[in-house]
């Protein structure tokens, strides 16, 4: 008792009393500008992202701390954040070792698993606001336990060996090679559609655009669709899922205990607690089988061919024909493989489409410049040409990228740590092993670089002049961007050019509230009240 007293009465106000003191005067960030608060305590961000308002609010006062400050800060003790489109070649780099940050990667990529690394600060007696996280022995050295995954794997060295086997499998040849498989997925949604118009039915796309997502990662990953697009109302269980984790991607990224805590409960107790997550976990549960019995074909040398015949070779046949050490190849770590494609590929995926919907649908002259451009690509309805194709069609292309640039589908700031190189930025020497951020958002809504950027503009893409494609980066950039770049893109460019193509949409009981940004959750979040676009479908255009 008396400990217990004498712990929270004396020994643990001591120490947060030191530890602030510590952060705002002598730790080695703490020249950088920005706000005392911000800089003494992740409770500041915690406040703005988990209790203001609607939540994942402390991207709004990140950008408030820029205009105050200037484009370099500290947004946390530990992290610094850089506002300068110019900057990102140099942070999100294809040539120097970049670290992924814990936090961040838990809260976007392993929600489920992963471990935080100590940051470890020294000082380096040249300058007063210099200092060095760890030395370069320690960089990346996390035990990471066998479950950490690609999309959130900390260590720049133990990510590359994870990535290597998988980047075939996504390059733009692959992607074209199994145009055929999306298309069938997109036909799935197409009958949905048709039914939907013969019954005269409100269609929410959000829902939609997700289960096309979530069919498109399944037929990549284990060669068949899971059928989410064949089910009533296009299976929205799987969005309320996906939707509902994202909502608790800030409190997983300040407490990611939490979740690996709830994740050891039966199931039917977390279904109970967190439906939503009950539901995800379930969903990993399939995933699980069906690595199982890839992993057993391998047992028992029943291998399926490489020379691409066999339709059922997947990236996971890949993965265990690959180099990689046998404790890369536990049903575990590939389970949670498996599960951050899943978390990647869909709500991205869903959001960048609701867009393009909402801004078509209320721009009739760019939806008829579109339509006309498709009738001439495209002249059959039912038979989707070659992806090269529809990338060729200029309008098309443009429509694509000004929707990836308008949508800004992540908004979260993406930390990479250099865990050996010195990062400088203007006369501020940032020491190695420091988090350091930068934020798409603030790039693909550049007024310099994008003017008037809030309004829908594909013609901007047109006018080569303006050369804005190096400034295009909702994918990110350099070892740590999109694997799924490509697929993204085919997913995206189809589905637009097949649905457009072949029905005519109104929209229903929409407002700007189906694409407003409102709130960070990783990925972009809505006004809580949104329903996201909702349409009927018109009629089919016969070929
Ligand atoms: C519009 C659609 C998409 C957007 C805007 C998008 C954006 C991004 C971004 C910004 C990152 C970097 C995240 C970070 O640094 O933490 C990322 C990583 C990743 N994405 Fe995507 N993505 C999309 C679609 C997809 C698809 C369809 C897949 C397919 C499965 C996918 C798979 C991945 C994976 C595996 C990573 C982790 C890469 C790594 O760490 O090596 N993404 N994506």
């Amino acid at each position: 008792m008396f400990s217990f007293l004498l712990y929270t009465l004396f020994l643990w106000p001591s120490y947060a009393v030191a530890l602030l003191v510590y952060r705002l005067y002598f730790h080695p960030l703490a020249a950088f500008p920005g706000r005392k608060l911000a800089a003494a305590t992740r409770w500041y961000e915690f406040y703005f992202d988990c209790i203001k308002g609607d939540g994942g609010q402390y991207m709004w006062e990140v950008e408030r701390m820029h205009e105050e400050y200037g484009p370099i800060i500290r947004v946390t003790p530990n992290e610094i954040k850089i506002k300068d489109i110019e900057y990102y070649d140099s942070l999100y780099s294809t040539s120097q070792p970049r670290d992924k940050y814990g936090p961040s990667a838990k809260m976007s990529g392993t929600p489920l698993s992963g471990k935080h690394p100590p940051i470890k600060h020294r000082r380096t007696p040249v300058c007063s606001h210099t200092h060095r996280g760890g030395t370069p022995q320690d960089a990346g050295k996390t035990d990471t336990p066998s479950h950490e995954i690609a999309f959130g794997t900390e260590p720049h060295a133990l990510h590359k060996i994870r990535r290597a086997p998988l980047n075939p499998f996504f390059s733009k040849r692959a992607v074209a090679a199994l145009q055929p498989r999306i298309e069938e997925i997109i036909d799935d949604l197409c009958n949905g559609l048709r039914g939907c118009m013969q019954r005269n039915e409100v269609v929410e796309l959000r829902p939609a655009f997700l289960s096309l997502a979530i069919d498109v990662v399944f037929r990549y990953s284990f060669g068949y669709s899971l059928g989410a697009l064949k089910k009533p109302d296009f299976s929205p269980q799987w969005n309320d899922a996906i939707e509902g984790t994202a909502e608790a991607a800030p409190l997983t990224k300040q407490m990611s205990g939490i979740v690996q805590y709830l994740q050891k409960l039966p199931l039917p107790i977390i279904r109970f607690l967190h439906p939503n997550l009950g539901r995800l976990l379930g969903l990993r549960q399939v995933l699980r089988q069906q690595i199982a019995s890839i992993i057993r074909l391998y047992d028992n040398g029943v291998l399926p061919a490489k020379d691409g015949s066999s339709s059922e070779r997947t990236i996971f046949h890949a993965v265990m024909e690959s180099d990689l050490p046998a404790s890369e190849k536990t049903e575990e770590r590939l389970t949670d493989e498996a599960f951050a494609f899943i978390g990647a590929g869909t709500e991205t995926t869903k959001q960048t489409l609701n867009a393009a919907f909402y801004y078509l649908l209320t721009s009739p002259e760019k939806l008829a410049r579109l339509r006309e451009e498709l009738a001439r690509a495209m002249p059959d309805p039912a038979v989707c040409p070659p992806l090269h194709v529809l990338e060729g069609a200029g309008y098309l292309s443009a429509v694509v990228k000004e929707t990836l640039r308008i949508t800004t589908s992540v908004t979260s700031r993406l930390p990479l740590v250099a865990p050996t190189q010195e990062l400088k930025y203007g006369r501020w020497n940032i020491p190695a092993g420091t988090p350091v951020s930068m934020d798409f958002r603030s790039t693909l809504l550049s007024p310099a670089h994008f003017p008037d950027p809030l309004t829908f503009a594909p013609d901007r893409w047109l006018v080569p002049a303006d050369k804005p494609d190096r400034y295009l980066v909702p994918f990110s950039r350099g070892t740590r961007g999109c694997l799924g770049q490509n697929l993204a893109l085919a997913e995206i460019t189809l589905a637009i050019a097949c649905l457009f193509r072949r029905f005519d949409f109104a929209l229903h009981g929409t407002d700007a509230r189906a694409v407003n940004v409102t709130r960070d959750r990783f990925a972009a979040g809505l006004d809580r009240g949104s329903r996201g676009t909702r349409v009927r479908v018109l009629r089919e255009f016969a070929g």
